[in-house]
């Protein structure tokens, strides 16, 4: 396949550049804070200065970025991928963000001749550097059926959504249950520990009835130790809730769960947890002494 450029170098976007390096793929990487591009250098990847200079290079670019901002911004700003967009030229936003900016990006992409993807992931920086992701991909499917081949490097399943939008709200509705999820999750935690049981027994009963899942038997243990090191930052989920509730609020759906899931998440950044693991709103619920 031609050589990919990859743009955003966080925890998603370097275990996903080097799980292509691995199978053989040649990459063009960039990164707003360039040193986090070198260990992808060391395995072999070339480094792009800045977005545009990433796309004029590659026929393909694939953007892993934090949020609604980072991505219009390396859409759209100075030395950003629109410069260089042109016919022929494929941009792949695999970031979580909104439909609203995700339609955007395609607009500004299409009207340079372009073709535009949105692919968001599930599943976090294990999956990612397994290639054990699931991608939400929508919008151009032309698009989609040449990347599949770094599709099937990348990910174990991917699901072509229809039109633009549906990736991302495909990928705020997943994540809306998470977030919901990690809250009662962590408040059985407490719970069980504030009467009396012992935790790792609760994490055993649980992963052995209806409601097992992958999610508490990863991140119970580390629960139990208050140990948060940041696999899915708790600041993208409480970004994940904030967007899913606009989408909420737009079909007029009520979702008292998620709202007060939201609100624990925000506690959580509030106490400066931001940078941890989404699982560190755990802590949100222990300052009770009684
Ligand atoms: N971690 C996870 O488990 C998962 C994350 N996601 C989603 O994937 C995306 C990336 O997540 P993750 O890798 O964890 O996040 P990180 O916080 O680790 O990385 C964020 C990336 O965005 C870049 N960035 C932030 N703001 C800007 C900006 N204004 N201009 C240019 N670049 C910017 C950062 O650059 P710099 O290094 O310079 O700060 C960095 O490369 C998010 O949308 C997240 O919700 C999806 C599935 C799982
Ligand atoms: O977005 C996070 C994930 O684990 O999926």
């Amino acid at each position: 396949m031609e050589e990919i450029g990859f743009l955003g170098m966080g925890i998603m976007g370097k275990a996903m550049s080097m799980n292509l390096l691995r199978h053989g793929f040649k990459l063009t990487v960039w990164n707003r804070t360039l040193s986090r591009c070198d260990e992808l250098v060391e395995h072999g990847a070339t480094i792009g200065e800045s977005p545009a200079a990433v796309v004029k290079k590659c026929k393909y670019t694939i953007g892993m970025l934090s949020d609604p901002a980072a991505a219009l911004s390396v859409a759209f700003d100075k030395d950003g991928v629109l410069e260089q967009m042109g016919p022929g030229k494929g941009y792949i936003d695999m970031s979580t963000v909104d439909a609203e900016t995700s339609s955007k990006i395609s607009e500004a992409i299409t009207s340079k001749g372009g073709y535009y993807l949105e692919a968001p992931v599930s599943g976090s920086k294990k999956p990612a550097e397994d290639g054990q992701l699931v991608i939400l991909a929508a919008g151009e499917k032309a698009l989609y059926e040449e990347i599949l081949p770094a599709f099937d490097v990348l990910g174990k399943k991917s699901f072509f959504l229809g039109p633009v939008g549906n990736g991302a709200k495909m990928k705020l509705v997943v994540n809306m249950i998470m977030g919901s999820m990690m809250n009662a999750f962590s408040e059985g935690l407490v719970l069980a520990d504030k009467s009396g049981l012992n935790s790792q027994t609760l994490l055993d009963v649980l992963d052995l009835g209806a409601i097992a899942n992958p999610m508490f038997k990863l991140k119970g243990p580390s629960m139990i130790q208050s140990s948060y090191s940041p696999a899915f930052p708790l600041k993208h989920q409480q970004k994940d809730m904030r967007l899913a509730l606009a989408l909420g609020d737009e079909n007029a759906v009520p979702m008292p769960v998620a709202a007060a899931a939201n609100e624990a998440f925000k506690k959580a950044r509030s106490m400066g947890l931001g940078d941890l693991d989404f699982s560190a709103v755990h802590e949100t619920l222990k300052d009770s002494k009684s």
